[in-house]
């Protein structure tokens, strides 16, 4: 039954005037107790358990900077609830330090470990603000949560939508790569809360009519390093030209910014810096297992394979440089099939592709290839379990964000990072950068090789083969681009090798390159030099006794499959053992196929230099699919021929077995039968057992002659006598 009009009226009426005897009873509590500005709230005493909170008897307020719970803080009972409907009750050390100096509308400069809570830091600041500011629809947007990636604001959205479920605001995801901009058009003025990625917020800003920034009242940078970082640089200045000055401004990062010019750009007033671990031994979380290993570039692929085929059962996510790296890897393996699902993420994929594959990997078990399009802020539901880095974060910023998708909260998690000898420089960097990295070494024995399977593969599909190709040369590319010359040199890189073990037939032209070399001889340095340092392993530039101190071995626990872990990452105690590990690509393709393929096709065995000429590349292009072919039909022949001779194998077996229960039998029934007699009983039966199952694979009447006679050699003369027909038959 409906209310009558009047009483909902005055239900109404009702519950604007609690809301407002809140909201001032809020603001009088916020202003009475405000902490010292700089002051560090985590080292005032927490207040006792069940002390009053809000208005105390005597009228004062209570203490709410140095507060352990959510509801010890001056916030409104919409957000309470919804804090408590999502589960969070105590808060985290971020939350602690930075929430009572946010709530009372300062500027707060914010960095915390990855994983440690910032998100619910600027989230309930942004819904407090507004409710005690009383915005409603009419009054527009007032406030905008900036991501710089559109899955991370996906998650910011669920966050706030989560928490702040009971209040009235509406809110909005603008990110790019969706096609509703129309629909986003009509409706964005409508909206009072925006999380959005700073290129679609700024596309809104130059193209939506009425379009009103102007009494924002909080704006917050999630990832603000990354957002203030050069690529942003241009968007992000044109956003803040059109926000009001008077507002209040959230940043938050792990990896914070302290540049001066930075802060000038958001005309930050006194801000707040809160930096929880700063005075922590160590940057990244304490329950991350970090460790890095020595792997020559031409051996990534082998060692993610390797790795990936001893961690079937975990969560894995894998970092790569560049898009196409991350195509090549993920379509080559997916061919490869390793039992566990793939999944691949990178900025050029559709939109909705992206959110799908996002929020699988969140729910499965499975190895996510990506770029650093998932290093920063993504909390996947369910944990992570390893972070391997195949290819060198640009920096350590890079390097801590990457690692933080696992050991998030509570959780624990593990990490590993293949350094190229030349890139040594980057575990210093990193040591000095408070990261507790151990150095470990690969068990080369349980190394898989997939250079072979990947030149069969690349044969067989003229598309794989254009996507390594680029990805090789993009992967080259981005390292000659990378700032930090003091680990990135293109130059040291063994590139014939890098391109061989990618399965390319012969080495993609690389012109940047071509031009560095030109530069070196210009500037006096021949050309012999300068092509063998390219093509130099760059095992020269590492000296193994600097790390000698450093090695330590992983404590990986008792588990079952710390115990694969164990096997592969480590080489003391398991370095001879293992060998059958290798046989786990025999069922994609056998292993001969894999030599042969690997020796025709593999760069090491080619003379390069005869392949300058256009013309004489092609013939040797065409050859080589030639040899592959045949390759190919001889490893199918030889294939068929071990399948028919297991089959003969078990036949064999099989009859022995028959015959042996049948000797039991006939003893069994007749223990005082003759010799001679048992055998003739017997004969018929065996001759009948070869030409029934025989005659399917159609042999002669002499063969058949032939197997009868068997009857009277020894089992292993049987099977080499079946074996031989066989062979004769093919
Ligand atoms: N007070 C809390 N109680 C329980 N869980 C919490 C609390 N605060 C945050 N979490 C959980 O901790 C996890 C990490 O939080 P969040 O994503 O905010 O971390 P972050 O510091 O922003 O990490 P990053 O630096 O990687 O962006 C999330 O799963 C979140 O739900």
């Amino acid at each position: 039954m409906r209310k009558p009009k009047s009483k909902s009226r005055e239900l109404r009426k009702q519950r604007k005037f609690a809301e407002q005897e809140e909201v001032s009873l809020l603001n009088e509590w916020i202003e009475s107790q405000k902490p010292d500005s700089g002051s560090n709230t985590l080292a005032l005493p927490p207040l006792p358990s069940n002390a009053p909170v809000g208005r105390l008897s005597d009228g004062t307020f209570s203490r709410y900077a140095g507060s352990t719970k959510f509801s010890e803080l001056p916030m409104s009972k919409k957000t309470l609830d919804g804090l408590k409907k999502s589960d969070y009750v105590s808060m985290t050390e971020i939350q602690r330090a930075s929430l009572p100096h946010a709530l009372c509308g300062r500027d707060i400069l914010g960095a915390a470990k990855t994983g440690s809570g910032k998100t619910l830091a600027f989230v309930i600041p942004v819904l407090e603000k507004l409710h005690r500011e009383r915005w409603g629809h009419e009054d527009g947007v007032g406030s905008i949560i900036i991501s710089p990636t559109r899955e991370l604001a996906g998650q910011l959205f669920d966050v706030l939508k989560a928490v702040g479920r009971y209040h009235n605001f509406s809110a909005g995801l603008l990110i790019g790569g969706r096609k509703e901009i129309d629909t986003e058009k009509e409706r964005v003025n409508e909206l009072n809360i925006l999380v959005c990625t700073p290129g679609r917020l700024l596309q809104h800003m130059d193209e939506t009519l009425n379009f009103d920034c102007s009494q924002v009242q909080v704006l917050v940078l999630d990832e603000a390093d990354r957002i203030l970082d050069v690529g942003f640089k241009k968007t992000l200045n044109a956003i803040i030209s059109q926000l009001p000055k008077h507002r209040q401004t959230l940043l938050f990062s792990a990896t914070q910014t302290k540049s001066i010019q930075d802060l000038a750009r958001l005309s930050l007033k006194d801000p707040e810096y809160v930096g929880v671990h700063e005075k922590s031994t160590t940057s990244t979380p304490d329950r991350l297992q970090q460790t890095a290993m020595v792997v020559p570039l031409e051996q990534k692929l082998d060692m993610l394979w390797s790795f990936i085929k001893a961690h079937l059962n975990s969560k894995i996510l894998v970092f790569l440089s560049s898009c196409k790296q991350v195509k090549f890897v993920f379509e080559a393996f997916k061919k490869l099939r390793p039992g566990i699902p793939l999944k691949c993420l990178h900025g050029k994929m559709k939109q909705g592709k992206r959110m799908v594959i996002y929020s699988q990997f969140c729910e499965k078990r499975s190895v996510l290839f990506s770029t650093d399009v998932a290093s920063r802020g993504l909390d996947f539901n369910k944990a992570v379990d390893w972070v391997v880095q195949v290819d060198c974060p640009e920096d350590v910023a890079s390097y801590i964000h990457r690692v933080g998708r696992t050991a998030r909260y509570v959780s624990g998690g593990r990490s590993v990072l293949f350094l190229m000898p030349s890139e040594m420089k980057m575990l210093e960097k990193l040591q000095a950068a408070k990261v507790p990295i151990q150095f470990i070494k690969a068990n080369n024995k349980r190394l898989q090789p997939v250079s072979g399977l990947f030149s069969a593969l690349l044969v067989k599909d003229s598309d794989l083969q254009d996507l390594a190709k680029r990805a090789f040369v993009t992967y080259l590319r981005s390292i000659h681009i990378q700032k930090d010359k003091e680990v990135f040199d293109v130059m040291k890189l063994p590139i014939d090798e890098f391109s061989a073990s990618m399965g390319l037939p012969m080495t993609p032209k690389l012109r940047f390159l071509n031009q560095k070399i030109k530069g070196k001889m210009m500037s006096g340095i021949q050309l012999d030099n300068a092509d063998k340092d390219i093509a130099s392993l760059a095992t020269g530039a590492f000296r193994e006794e600097d790390l000698e101190g450093q090695r330590e071995e992983l404590d990986i626990g008792n588990s079952g499959e710390a115990d694969v872990e164990k096997g592969f990452l480590l080489s003391k105690e398991t370095e001879h053992e293992g060998e059958e590990k290798t046989s786990e690509l025999g069922p994609i393709l056998p292993g001969t196929r894999v030599l042969k393929k690997k020796k025709v096709a593999d760069g090491k065995n080619v003379d390069n230099s005869s392949l300058l000429d256009q013309g004489k590349r092609e013939e040797y292009y065409k050859k080589m699919r030639e040899d592959l072919k045949q390759a190919d039909k001889e490893d199918k022949a030889l294939d068929r021929q071990r399948r028919r001779e297991k089959r003969i194998k078990e036949k064999m077996k099989r009859k022995k077995q028959t015959s042996d229960s049948e000797e039991d039998r006939d003893e069994e029934e007749d223990v005082s039968a003759s010799e001679g007699e048992k055998m003739g009983d017997r004969k018929p039966k065996r001759s009948k057992i070869y030409f029934d199952s025989d005659s399917d694979d159609g042999k002669t009447t002499e063969d058949r002659e032939k197997l009868v006679k068997t009857d009277s050699i020894s089992l292993a003369e049987q099977e080499a006598l079946a074996l031989k027909l066989l062979s004769t038959m093919h």
